[in-house]
């Protein structure tokens, strides 16, 4: 097959097309020997339903990386309406035990941090990574699944968020 020559994506163009891919907004914790962390992610996306699989890209020079691959757990919690503030602080710069003020916190199998009022907490181990330019990929193994009935949900397009209304989960 030949592949069609054209011009390299410029990082921007890039940029500006994903602003236009809305994607639901996570905070990703772990706890552990490596320590407790947590960071906002998009990057977020099912793999195989056996096992049970999820994605999660995460930048190498977050300063979350080494307790989340020393750690090697993840717990996806996808946050609702009227969240942006959690999403914000977990979203950089702000100081680890900062970021966890926000909000409340339980321990599920993995012992990763699970947010009081996530619409959804995939606990996670992680079973294999991979590095692709930036960002290592965490294949993650979801261990245990909770889940609220009231599926409002939290969305980022367009470089800002958007409530979208609720709706029964199960339905
Ligand atoms: N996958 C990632 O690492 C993402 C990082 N961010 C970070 O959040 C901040 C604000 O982002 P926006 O307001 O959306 O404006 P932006 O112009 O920085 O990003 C627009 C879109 O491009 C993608 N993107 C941004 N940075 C990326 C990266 N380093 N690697 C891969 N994809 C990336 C995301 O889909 C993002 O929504 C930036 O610092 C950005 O780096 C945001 C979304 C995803
Ligand atoms: C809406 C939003 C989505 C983000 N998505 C990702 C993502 O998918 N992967 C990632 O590595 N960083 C993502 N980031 C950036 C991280 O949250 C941020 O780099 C992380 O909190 C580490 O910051 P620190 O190095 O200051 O601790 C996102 C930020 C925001 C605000």
């Amino acid at each position: 097959m030949t592949v069609p020559h054209s011009l390299p994506v410029e990082r921007q163009a890039f940029r500006d097309a994903m602003a236009g891919l809305a994607a639901a907004v996570n905070v990703i914790t772990t706890d552990g020997p490596h320590g407790r962390a947590g960071f906002t992610a998009t990057a977020v996306c099912s793999v195989t339903d056996q096992p049970p699989t999820l994605l999660v890209c995460i930048n190498r020079t977050a300063s979350v990386y080494e307790s989340f691959t020393g750690n090697g757990t993840v717990c996806v919690n996808t946050l609702g309406n009227g969240q942006q503030a959690l999403s914000n602080a977990f979203g950089g710069k702000t100081p680890q035990a900062q970021r966890f003020e926000g909000g409340c916190w339980s321990q599920g199998v993995t012992g990763a941090p699970i947010l009081e009022g996530a619409k959804l907490s995939f606990d996670c181990k992680i079973t294999s990574s991979t590095s692709v330019g930036t960002h290592d990929i965490l294949v993650c193994e979801v261990l245990d699944i909770r889940q609220q009935n009231e599926a409002d949900v939290l969305v980022y397009f367009a470089r800002r968020y958007h409530e979208l209304a609720g709706t029964q989960a199960s339905a």
